[in-house]
């Protein structure tokens, strides 16, 4: 084996820039994939890769062999293993770019008030709605996507395409309706779509009383830029769901301070 001596290492600005970069992709990974079941991927093929060296650097060439072959097709494997995760990731690049959000600081800044006033307009009916929801313990899931995706939500929904209306979101969820099933997705100031099945979190770490809803409000809000209210029709609890993670038992205060950052 070689031994590197350090001191030949010229260090410069874009090499800690370098480093510095990376860390942050790597963070930013891990937190996408950690509680799910991504992350014990994650970990085996990491284990594979440290195999591979050790095989490699005791010359042991038969499991080297094996083993680089297996990493040749790796990346292959990656993509496919980790499609929902890079599809997050690079929602999650975008949004930072995007123009919207250099809006939301000149907003931040300079016209604040005016618009607190109209974030209050639109998310008053979707409060009165969950507050009656809960009341009456129906059950619910409302999705509100920055993104409205066509492809991945009209596969599974009912359009709606509608103004939202406290009246309209009570009569949905009603058991006896015929889009009360799955969950309603509001997007660019509208309730755009109804009876929506979603993908399921595989995470493995949720509390047992998490059932389907749960685990689809989560899901949705791993697999796309999208945020979830989920009413519990068993106990009429009110939990929200972002980034994959869930907060449970959430109040009507907590809820507008959340719809009026994520809405
Ligand atoms: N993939 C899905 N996408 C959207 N909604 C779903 C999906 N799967 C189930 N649901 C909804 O969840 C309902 C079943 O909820 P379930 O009782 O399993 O969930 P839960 O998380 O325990 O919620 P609750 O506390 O309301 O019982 C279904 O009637 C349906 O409306």
């Amino acid at each position: 084996m070689q031994l590197h001596d350090l001191t030949s290492f010229n260090f410069t600005f874009f090499d800690v820039l370098d480093i510095l970069i990376v860390a942050i992709i790597i963070y930013q990974l891990y937190n996408l994939i950690r509680g799910t079941i991504a992350a014990n991927i994650f970990i085996g093929l990491a284990v594979i890769c440290v195999m591979y060296f050790v095989v490699h650097a005791l010359q042991m060439r038969l499991l080297t062999k094996i083993l680089e072959n297996f990493m040749n097709v790796g990346i292959i494997a990656l993509i496919v293993v980790f499609q929902q995760e890079i599809r997050r990731f690079l929602l999650l690049v975008g949004k930072n770019a995007s123009l919207q959000r250099n809006k939301a600081w000149w907003r931040y800044f300079f016209g604040k008030n005016q618009d607190e006033k109209n974030n209050l307009a639109r998310i008053k009916p979707i409060l009165d709605a969950c507050k009656s929801l809960k009341q009456t313990h129906t059950g619910a899931l409302i999705v509100f996507a920055k993104y409205y995706d066509e492809q991945f939500y009209q596969n599974s929904c009912e359009i709606v395409d509608a103004k939202i209306s406290k009246r309209l979101l009570e009569s949905i969820f009603q058991k006896t309706s015929p889009l009360h099933d799955g969950a309603v997705v509001i997007a660019e100031n509208k309730i755009k779509a109804a009876s929506c099945i979603l993908p399921l979190t595989d995470n493995t770490d949720l509390p047992p009383q998490f059932g389907l809803r749960h685990r689809a409000g989560i899901g949705v809000s791993e697999a796309n830029d999208a945020t979830a209210i989920i009413i519990s029709e068993e106990t009429g609890e009110l939990s929200y769901a972002k980034h994959g993670r869930v907060k449970m038992n959430i109040g009507f205060a907590e809820l507008e301070k959340l719809l009026n950052k994520d809405f």
